[in-house]
């Protein structure tokens, strides 16, 4: 059964184990209830009071901090009561249970318990209830989360900014024109002698072509807060002995996997969570891609995973061993390759060549002389040597901006999610459908009406002012507990 909203609840709000100070923390209707038993005198609104914190029999489980914040002026709309207490967790363990107790008690003065109902939150309830009552929006809940789990500092700065409003307030704009073109097309439908003309006349299709500029710059802006949040995955790819495993390893500064001049050597996939210029990526070495005999069971395997992992790669870096590559046998079965990853990805996946062992093949560094690529690929390709890490920031950079890394420094940034990258995608399919309809000779406003109305509600299951409940019990239920 789906825990009420209408409960009081209560939960430790510090995290598990010792702390300096560690808080109890109480949300509900008529919590000024609790004040008598647990500190034996009325709480002032929002100031700290020093004092005990009272067991049933009247001695003091602890000297603390109490905090009372009555509705509406509170984290979550309701009264909130704070105890904070030393940061023990046996002793914290037996303040929430004191408080649970407190609360079940009969008050004298009305014969019924003292907080009724009063219970264990669930996680992300409190913060759910904060959504409920208004005071956060559902982008902004979600960064509350963000922030505590951010593990760069852009992505805690991009969290906090989420927070406090500034993604919100990049979807509510969108919202605002779409809504002012949205009623431009409803006056046309409601009133039948304002036609098309009329909307020409306002230019309803400029308004319409500004709009998406305007959605294509949050969605990017939104792209990249995503990708502070959730890290891409960047897989390696190339033929046995290439030095792809030597390649992870220089981008972790660790011995990640194993290297030797075995080809063959990789057989699992690896993979190393590694921070660029705070942004995070997923590294994923594989095993090298070769056919024919000399290829065993365990190896076949391994092929058939790192094909698995290339399909489902954000971006693919193709290493090459530039001592061979004048080598006909070794550049044909590159180009094999080359085109197996044409087939097998998206075309918005990028694939970056990466020309390896360039200490081993002398200074012929002009890049036709040493990337014999002549596919047209050289371009965006990088030369560089795992063994002495000299090309290793290009390749970073390149990757960065593969990503669609612009390098905005975090003041402009906001955190976001997938879940808000494709609401976007949606409001933008909805708006290309509706300037088709716009720019067609005969426009159907119904049509057109229609897919304004779709692109305003997918904008709104951003912040919530749109969306099911089942959504909201899978943003919340990832929270701790006591959040
Ligand atoms: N002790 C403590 N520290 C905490 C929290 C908390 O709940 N308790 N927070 C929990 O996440 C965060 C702070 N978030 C908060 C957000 C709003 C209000 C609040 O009282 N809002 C009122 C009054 C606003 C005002 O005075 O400007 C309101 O919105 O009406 C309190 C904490 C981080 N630090
Ligand atoms: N000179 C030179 N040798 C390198 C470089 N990178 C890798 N090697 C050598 O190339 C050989 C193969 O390196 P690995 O990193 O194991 O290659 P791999 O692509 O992971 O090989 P498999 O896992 O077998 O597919 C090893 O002997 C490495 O020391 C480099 O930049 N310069
Ligand atoms: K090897
Ligand atoms: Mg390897």
């Amino acid at each position: 059964m789906l825990p009420r909203h209408d409960e009081p609840i209560a939960a430790i709000a510090t995290a598990p184990g010792r702390g300096a100070v560690g808080i109890v923390r109480l949300s509900g209707r008529g919590l000024a209830a609790l004040h008598g038993p647990l500190f034996g005198r009325p709480l002032r609104p929002r100031h700290a009071h020093y004092g005990p914190f009272l067991a049933a029999d009247g001695s003091a489980l602890d000297h603390g901090i109490a905090l009372w914040f009555p509705a509406p002026h509170s984290y979550t709309g309701e009264d909130v009561l704070e105890l904070q207490a030393h940061g023990g967790p046996v002793l914290l363990q037996l303040l929430l249970q004191r408080c649970l107790d407190a609360a079940a008690e009969t008050d004298p003065a009305t014969g019924r318990p003292r907080v009724p109902g009063l219970r264990l939150a669930q996680p992300g309830e409190f913060t759910e209830r904060a959504f409920l009552n208004g005071k956060l929006d559902l982008a902004q809940a979600e960064a509350v989360a963000d922030l505590i789990d951010a593990s760069t500092e852009a992505a805690a700065r991009s969290a906090a900014r989420s927070l406090s409003g500034a993604f919100s307030q990049a979807v509510e704009a969108l919202r605002d024109d779409l809504v002012q073109l949205r009623m431009l097309v409803e006056a046309t439908l409601d009133f039948p002698e304002e036609d098309i003309d009329f909307l020409r006349e306002a230019d309803a299709a400029g308004q319409l072509a500004r709009l998406q500029a305007r959605l294509d710059d949050v969605l990017a802006r939104t792209r990249q807060g995503a990708l502070l949040r959730e890290g891409m995955h960047v897989v390696i790819a190339g033929q046995p002995n290439a030095g792809k495993s030597s390649l992870l390893n220089a981008l972790a500064q660790a011995e990640v996997a194993i290297v030797t001049p075995i080809a063959g050597t990789t057989r699992d996939v690896v993979q190393q969570s590694i921070q660029i210029h705070g942004v995070p990526l997923h590294v994923i070495d594989t095993a090298g891609l070769r056919d024919g005999d000399g290829v065993d069971e365990v190896e076949r395997i391994g092929i058939a995973r790192a094909w698995q992992r290339i399909e489902s790669a954000d971006a693919v870096l193709f290493v090459h061993d530039l001592s061979r590559a004048h080598d006909p046998h070794y550049a044909s079965a590159d180009a094999a390759i080359r085109a197996q990853l044409a087939a097998r990805l998206a075309a918005r996946v990028p694939v970056i060549d990466v020309w390896n062992k360039a200490d081993a093949v002398g200074d012929a560094s002009s890049d036709s002389e040493g990337s014999p690529d002549a596919g047209g690929h050289d371009r965006n390709g990088i030369r560089l040597s795992a063994r002495t890490g000299a090309g290793l920031e290009a390749l970073r950079q390149r990757l960065l901006q593969a990503v669609g890394w612009t390098g905005a420094t975090p003041e402009g940034l906001f955190s976001a999610r997938q879940r808000h990258v494709q609401a976007l995608h949606r409001v933008r399919a909805h708006l290309t459908a509706a300037q088709a309809q716009l720019a067609s000779p005969a426009p159907a406003l119904e049509l057109l009406a229609e897919e304004l109305r779709l692109a305003h509600e997918a904008l709104g299951t951003i912040t919530g002012a749109f969306g099911a409940d089942d959504l909201l019990g899978v943003i919340f239920s990832r929270f701790c507990i006591g959040k």
